[in-house]
């Protein structure tokens, strides 16, 4: 566990954190838990199939008429607006409120929030509606929390906001109200690939819905996809093969992995 400070600071610490990770990635393809997915066109079949891979089972529906009763009968949501249509819109509000009466962890990517201000006006009306877990990355961040994308503020905005906030890039940084965490796996060319960030958030359900702790879950999903990433970059050539190679490694990842791989402090 974090030591007293609650920063993960010691070996030790990293450690557990480590094994942690392991133990949820076990309970993940033991339990295969649902996980809903309102998101975006462009990342919809890749996230579905990282689920899959991992142990999770997807669905994507946004139909208004059917989207509580998918939410109501899954393990974790993922609200995701990269794609911010009418209909994704009008199933967000939705999906929201049934994931609330379900008692189910939910997760906001803001995609492209620093792009207008429409969606910046929207992404801050989800903030409000207190996700479980807030994955974004380094412009999202700063227009959403109007912090610079540093690690104290990354603490200082879960904090205000009351969610995890995981904030990725070449080093992933996770806080909750008292713990920080950095997370330094993963390879360059998943910055290729389009809406790896957002299959990354759909990961983070997913380990949130067996993991009762959000911040060690969030930890064990970057962690996974991390060492998934740095594994399959061994064997790919480029953005396109690394993309299905990450599907391959994730699916066979196990606990010797994370620990010989797992860069966590
Ligand atoms: N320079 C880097 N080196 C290694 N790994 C990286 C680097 N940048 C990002 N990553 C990893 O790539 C994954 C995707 O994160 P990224 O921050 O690129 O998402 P994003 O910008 O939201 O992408 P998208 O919107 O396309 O989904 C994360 O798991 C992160 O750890
Ligand atoms: C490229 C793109 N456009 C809207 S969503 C998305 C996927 C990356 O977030
Ligand atoms: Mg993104």
């Amino acid at each position: 566990m974090p030591h007293a400070s609650g920063l993960v600071g010691d070996d030790a610490s990293s450690r557990d954190l480590v094994a942690r990770a392991a133990d949820a990635l076990e309970r993940l393809r033991a339990r295969r838990p649902r996980v809903h997915c309102i998101t975006n066109t462009v990342a919809q079949a890749y996230t579905a199939n990282l689920l899959l891979a991992a142990g999770a089972v997807p669905s994507m529906t946004i139909a208004a008429d059917e989207v509580a009763a998918f939410v109501a009968g899954a393990d974790a949501l993922l609200v995701n607006i990269g794609t911010l249509d009418e209909p994704r819109r009008a199933a967000i509000g939705i999906a929201i409120d049934a994931a609330a009466e379900a008692g189910i962890p939910w997760v906001l990517d803001p995609v492209f929030v620093d792009r207008s201000p429409g969606r910046a006006t929207f992404g801050e009306a989800l903030l409000a509606m207190r996700p479980t877990i807030l994955r974004l990355n380094p412009s999202e961040f700063s227009t959403l929390s109007g912090l610079a994308a540093e690690p104290g503020q990354v603490a200082r905005f879960a904090r205000d906001s009351g969610a995890v906030v995981a904030l990725t890039g070449k080093t992933d940084r996770i806080a909750d109200a008292t713990r920080l965490a950095a997370v330094a796996n993963g390879h360059r060319w998943m910055t290729r690939i389009t809406a790896m960030g957002c299959a990354g958030a759909a990961l983070t359900a997913a380990f949130a819905a067996v993991e009762p702790d959000p911040w060690c879950a969030t930890v064990a999903a970057l962690v996974c996809l991390g060492v998934a990433g740095e594994r399959a970059a061994v064997v790919s050539s480029g953005p396109g093969t690394l993309a299905t190679a990450i599907l391959d490694t994730l699916f066979d990842l196990d606990r010797k992995d994370l620990q010989e791989r797992a860069k966590v402090s």
